[in-house]
């Protein structure tokens, strides 16, 4: 297990993480989950010693990592992408790691096979692409066959194959029975993969939550009508007692998966429908307002220079703020 107990850092003036608490627990992949600049990654580097709390504690097993004995083989570790000498080959990179924690070199030929860089694990690293670098930083991570993982944001910047294959890997991971703690700012890549939530902004906790219990909470079903009959409609809902939410001057919308039963009512009304579509709203949308207050870097408003607010230029369409998604809630 990965504790976290009041874990506070600070940089001059800047609260980089308030105060964190929360358990990592094994055999489940937790997401950890917050937009650019949360506290992410200086949380994960204190778990690993690299930055000292200003405040609170952070134990693996019970230890800090500096009472570890022969720490690779507790916890693995992705955090930068290329942090090593570009230089050297894969699998001299990975020997020197090996060696230098007391691993046997065997383990170095059998991660570059579990990472698939087998084919090219004498070339040098500095002509590797970001997705062979992220294979390699997590063969490093694998070396000592670690009982815990701890990935930072490891899809960034991947083909959808590269994707694919980390996901695959993190679950059979877990499968195995080992604690994986993966970073993102992306709640439908989160929601592919972790089985636990823990979801933090500007450096506070914001949910500590099972995965399938945030879809439940968060992924309401309702359908979307429009009709040229808006009152007709409106009194043949509200007279089978079905509650309608109006969002706008063209679309009403009712709660729960009731496509059907909306479309036989308006039916037996003769009331004529232009749409009637089930819909879910995203994950995404639940995680931006979780974090909306805490977003640290806004869009802009998108206007072009001069133009007031909402203002629309001759020719154009009328202009959308581009950050308004992230402003709601
Ligand atoms: N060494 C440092 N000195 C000063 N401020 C720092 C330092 N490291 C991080 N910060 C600040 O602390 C905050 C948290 O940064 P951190 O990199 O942990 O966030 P993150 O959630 O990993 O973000 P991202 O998703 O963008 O990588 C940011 O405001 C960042 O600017």
């Amino acid at each position: 297990m990965i504790e976290l107990e009041g874990l506070t850092k600070r940089y001059g003036e800047k609260v980089a993480v308030n105060n964190l608490s929360f358990t990592v627990r094994p055999g489940i992949i937790t997401g950890f989950l917050g937009p650019n600049g949360a506290g992410k990654s200086t949380t994960m580097r204190m778990v690993l010693g690299l930055d000292r709390p200003t405040s609170g504690d952070v134990r693996i097993d019970g230890k800090h990592y500096d009472q570890l004995k022969d720490p690779l083989t507790y916890i693995g570790a992705l955090l930068e992408a290329k942090a090593w000498h570009g230089g050297r080959s894969a699998y001299n990179h990975l020997l020197c790691l090996a060696q230098s924690n007391g691993i046997p070199a065997s383990r170095v030929r059998e991660v570059l096979d579990t990472v698939g860089l087998t084919a090219v694990a004498r070339k040098k690293t500095k002509g590797f692409s970001l997705g062979m670098g992220q294979r390699l930083g997590i063969a490093g991570a694998l070396l000592g066959d670690p009982r815990m993982l701890m990935f930072d944001e490891p899809v960034n910047g991947l083909d959808p194959e590269g994707i694919h294959w980390i996901r695959n890997l993190m679950k059979t991971l877990a499968a195995q029975g080992r604690t994986v703690f993966v970073s993102s700012h992306l709640m439908s890549e989160m929601a592919l993969t972790a089985d636990h939530l823990v979801v933090i902004g500007q450096g506070r906790l914001l949910a500590d939550t099972s995965m399938a219990e945030f879809i439940a909470e968060n992924s309401r079903s309702y359908v979307r009508i429009r009709t040229p009959q808006r009152e007709q409609l409106l009194d043949a809902l509200q007279g089978a007692g079905i509650k309608v939410a109006e969002p706008g001057a063209e679309a009403l919308e009712v709660d729960g998966d009731i496509a059907q039963a909306v479309g036989e009512l308006a039916a037996r009304h003769q009331i004529v429908l232009h749409e009637l579509s089930p819909q879910r709203a995203s994950l995404e949308e639940a995680f931006m307002q979780l974090t909306a207050e805490s977003v640290e870097y806004h869009a802009h408003d998108g206007q072009p220079p001069g133009a007031a607010p909402g203002q629309q230029q001759p020719g154009q369409p009328p202009q959308q703020p581009w950050g308004s998604d992230w402003k709601r809630g």
